[in-house]
């Protein structure tokens, strides 16, 4: 693979229809081939991001009984803290693998929308996020992070329908109030040795329509299956985020976009080895009803749909229960 591609967004949006129509095309070719790209100049003041990044830092920190009382209530339910030897990215593709080698504070939807009535919505993706009591301000520098996030991926979603040759408001009937997550993650200092097959992250892909992630500025470890097979490094780029497409991407393009694997591996002791590594990802996720079927244009004359139709939230919520573990 050439160079790790960087995407200008706010030149994008500036451009000429011609310029657009080329850059757009510059998304679809890196779609086809890994669905990982940076975006730069995408207008995410620094502050919001410094103000979440800190405040997630310091609540890693904590004491473990502290960071405890915001635990998910019960084993399955999807927001709140979820400390170490708790999930398995792995087993989402039926692969079974010792934990991932992390601990994460995940929230969802800043609200919940009027006329929402479906019992696994309302249980699942509107359950009431955990918030910790400290560091003080963690859920205005979340929430501040969040809304600038839904706004961002709105921005992307838009840019994906063009590079798709759509309309660029294609996509904005499945995304009014999208059922999204935020998710910061640490993976503490290794001081023992990994179990066999263990990572900070198992390979997976993610579920989704679009992830955009916040690698710590430095930091090694994220990793890709290039289309020849190999896994090769995302390097974190200044300033920007990492966004990769998930899979329910793929399906909408009938697998002409890639939800490619990725994992995050164990730092080698010849480099400093047990370093901490904090990161920040954004699963956008389209309304809890959004049927996701195979988009018309992405099929080549006398192709066929190679997914059945499925619905965002009830796709979600099977996945998500596959890699955590669950009450028995
Ligand atoms: O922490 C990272 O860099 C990636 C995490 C990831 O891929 C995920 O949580 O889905
Ligand atoms: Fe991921």
């Amino acid at each position: 693979m050439s160079a790790f591609p960087v995407f200008d967004l706010g030149r994008f949006e500036q451009a000429s229809a011609a310029e657009r129509r080329a850059m757009a095309a510059e998304v679809d070719r890196i779609c086809r081939s890994t669905g990982f790209l940076a975006i730069a100049n995408h207008g995410v003041p620094a502050e919001t991001i410094d103000g979440v990044w800190n405040k997630a830092h310091e609540f890693f920190d904590l004491a473990p009984a502290e960071k405890q009382k915001a635990r998910a209530p019960y084993p399955g339910y999807p927001y709140g803290y979820l400390g170490p030897e708790l999930e398995a990215l792995a087993k989402s593709r039926g692969v079974d693998t010792p934990p991932d080698l992390k601990e994460s504070f995940n929230g969802g939807p800043l609200g919940t929308p009027e006329g929402i009535q479906d019992k696994d919505a309302l249980s699942f993706c509107y359950a009431p996020t955990i918030w910790p009591a400290a560091p003080e301000g963690f859920a205005d520098a979340w929430k501040a992070y969040y809304a600038a996030m839904e706004d961002l991926a709105a921005r992307i979603m838009r840019l994906f329908a063009a590079a798709l040759e759509l309309p660029e408001d294609f996509f904005d009937r499945y995304i009014k109030t999208p059922i999204s997550a935020l998710r910061a993650l640490n993976y503490p200092e290794q001081t023992v040795p990994p179990r066999p097959g263990q990572l900070r992250a198992g390979a997976h892909s993610d579920y989704g329509s679009l992830t955009i992630l916040l690698p710590q500025e430095g930091s090694k470890g994220l990793e890709i299956i290039t289309p020849d097979g190999e896994w090769t490094p995302v390097p974190p780029v200044p300033g920007a985020f990492v966004i990769n497409i998930g899979d329910l991407m793929a399906r909408w393009t009938n697998d002409r976009w890639v939800s490619t694997v990725h994992r995050v591996v164990n730092p080698p002791a010849e480099e400093g080895g047990m370093a901490r590594r904090q990161s920040l990802a954004f699963f956008h996720q389209p309304d809890w009803d959004a049927e996701i079927a195979c988009i018309e244009p992405c099929l080549a004359p006398g192709e066929k749909p190679k997914y059945e139709p499925v619905l965002s939230g009830p796709y979600l919520m099977s996945k998500f229960r596959s890699t955590t573990k669950t009450a028995a």
